[in-house]
């Protein structure tokens, strides 16, 4: 298993609070790993760490070989945020041309990113006029153009529907499968089953690094959502 993101003993504080408290986990090439951890436990924060832009009190983050944030990694890097950052007064082709260009790419690659996030139908429209989801893959289309060798999604599929959710997941597996690096921060437990592998992580510790199947059975259930219930319970006793 090659590595593609090492975060060793990370430490970042954010006001007085010590959101991840000597955090380690490596995270192989080519695979998707599914982020899960109830609201507040720290997965923007590890994200915002791995993408090189949260100043962190201790530890290292290394992504590719390099560390976070260093120069080599700006165009192997795809970050998807929460909040979508993509031009409103731009349509959505414009948007994904834009991105396209600052990869040195053309019309065709913004075109099938655009088509890969199922809003061909929305190319000529400007971006203030979408809707909140559609706004998302919107956001979505522009951080894949560049084929970025690590993709890093916050909630990507939050307010998509189920079709566009399955969707979305089967294009991150295709990523995947072409040798991309997939982290995908989410709440939806059916979707943390398509993963290879899930971090789950507690008020900003992990308490879980493996497969979805070794969770379910580390925790005695076949039911995802009640194995991390499970889990969590588990540890809150324990600590
Ligand atoms: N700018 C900030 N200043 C102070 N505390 C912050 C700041 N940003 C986040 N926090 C705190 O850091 C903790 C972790 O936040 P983070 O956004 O990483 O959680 P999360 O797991 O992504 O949550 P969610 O699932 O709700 O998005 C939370 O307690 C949050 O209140």
């Amino acid at each position: 298993m090659e590595t593609a993101i090492e975060v060793r003993d990370l430490v970042v504080k954010r006001g007085r609070r010590t959101v991840l408290d000597g955090f380690s986990c490596v995270i192989p090439r080519g695979s998707v790993t599914g982020l899960l951890g109830p609201s507040g436990s720290g997965k923007t924060t590890l994200m915002r760490a791995i993408v090189g832009v949260q100043v962190v009190a201790s530890g290292e983050v290394t992504v590719l070989g390099h560390p976070a944030g260093s120069a080599p990694l700006r165009r192997s890097i795809g970050y998807v945020t929460q909040a979508p950052s993509v031009y409103a007064d731009l349509t959505v082709g414009e948007n994904a041309r834009y991105f396209a260009s600052l990869h040195r790419l053309g019309a065709a690659e913004a075109e099938a990113a655009v088509d890969a996030v199922g809003l061909a139908s929305h190319r000529d429209q400007l971006v203030a006029d979408l809707s909140g989801g559609q706004r998302s893959r919107a956001s979505l289309a522009c951080a894949i153009v560049g084929r970025p060798e690590v993709l890093i999604l916050d909630e990507p599929t939050v307010g998509q529907d189920p079709v566009l959710r399955d969707e979305l997941w089967d294009h991150f597996r295709r990523l995947a499968a072409e040798g991309a690096t997939v982290l995908v921060s989410s709440h939806v437990m059916d979707e943390a089953n398509r993963c290879d592998r899930l971090l789950l992580i507690r008020e900003g510790a992990l308490i879980a690094d493996d497969t979805p199947a070794a969770v379910k059975r580390e925790a005695g259930t076949d039911d995802l959502d009640q194995a991390f219930l499970r889990l969590i319970r588990r540890q809150g006793v324990a600590a």
